[in-house]
């Protein structure tokens, strides 16, 4: 049996926001042991090391947006490094801050059409990253990711999204810090989101499997992107932005165990890991152990059976 390969891709992107210390998250993620725990699940690993955006003038930062210049450049290259790399195996971004994913979705949708299937996308946020970079009240483009790949007009000067992310193949959730122009967008849509207290209400198997259960009836690909900042500040302090109330460390493990079962995870971001802000690396470690999660680690090898 030939052996699945894993692409561990640094993306080291810091210019979604103004606080850095993002661009230390990749080697985190490294020192945290994400490459031998993939290899302890029998996958065959390739770290193709830490990447640089393409070439870009100076950001000058006089104006709304914070470092347009380079966020766009970060997008053109990973765009492309995620459309060679699904070709390969299945890759795992590690940030770098949510703004990577501009270029990560846009570039794993471009692969979903050429093999013509749909690309479906799971959200583990307590923002919704709905902004265009003309609705961003920060300036901030970690908050628009979401926005451009799902092709919202108000994205001057950034590539053009070649193929969108349809609505209904994004669910959203972990949601606790939505912002006004953000929320009247959404509510537009038929993008799925379930904040913080639904997931209380349901748990969030439920809303999980129904999610993936529509990825398998469409035989869809399936994106993950998680951001540090889903789960809660006591459990996962190294971000900037922490919002009290997330989802427990035992919520993203189900969550990752349920998508991993599902056999359908294609691609998988990292973000918004804040190595600066860390305590003794325990941050990068939960986000390793979940990620591994996702890729098939169990305590039992056996799935255990539910209560009823
Ligand atoms: N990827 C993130 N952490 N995004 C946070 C965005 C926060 C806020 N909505 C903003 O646009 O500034
Ligand atoms: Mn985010
Ligand atoms: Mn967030």
């Amino acid at each position: 049996m030939t052996r699945k390969t894993v692409i561990l891709i640094g993306a080291p992107v810091d210019s979604g926001k103004r606080r850095p210390g993002c661009l230390m998250g990749p080697d985190a993620y490294r020192t945290a042991g994400l490459p031998g725990a993939l290899r302890d699940l029998g996958y065959k690993v390739e770290d193709m090391g830490n990447l640089t955006p393409a070439s870009h003038q100076p950001d000058t930062n006089d104006g709304k947006l914070f470092a347009p210049n380079e966020t766009i450049a970060w997008t053109h290259r990973l765009t492309r490094t995620a459309e060679m790399a699904m070709q390969r195996g299945l890759p795992i971004f590690m940030g770098g801050d949510h703004s990577l994913s501009l270029g990560t979705v846009a570039g794993v949708a471009n692969h979903a059409a050429s093999v013509g299937r749909p690309l479906f996308v799971l959200w583990l946020d307590a923002h919704s990253d709905f902004h265009t970079a003309e609705t961003t009240d920060s300036g901030n483009l970690h908050g628009t990711p979401l926005g451009y790949v799902t092709g919202r007009e108000g994205f001057g000067g950034f590539p053009k999204v070649q193929n969108r992310v349809p609505h209904a193949n994004i669910c959203i959730m972990g949601l606790r810090s939505v912002d006004p122009a953000e929320r009247a967008a959404l509510e537009e849509t038929d993008i799925r989101y379930h904040d913080m207290r639904e997931i209380d209400e349901n748990g969030v198997g439920r809303l999980v499997s129904a999610f993936l259960k529509d990825v398998e009836a469409a035989n869809g690909l399936l994106h993950v992107s998680l951001d540090v900042d889903f789960l809660d500040p006591m459990a996962a302090p190294a971000v900037v932005t922490t919002v009290p109330g997330g989802a427990t460390i035992r919520e993203g493990h189900l969550i990752m165990e349920m998508v991993s079962d599902s056999g359908l995870m294609t691609s998988l971001d990292l973000v918004e890991l804040n190595p600066f802000l860390d305590e003794r690396g325990r941050t990068a470690q939960v986000m390793v152990d979940l990620a591994a999660s996702g890729l098939g680690r169990r305590v039992f090898d056996r799935p255990t059976r539910a209560a009823n």
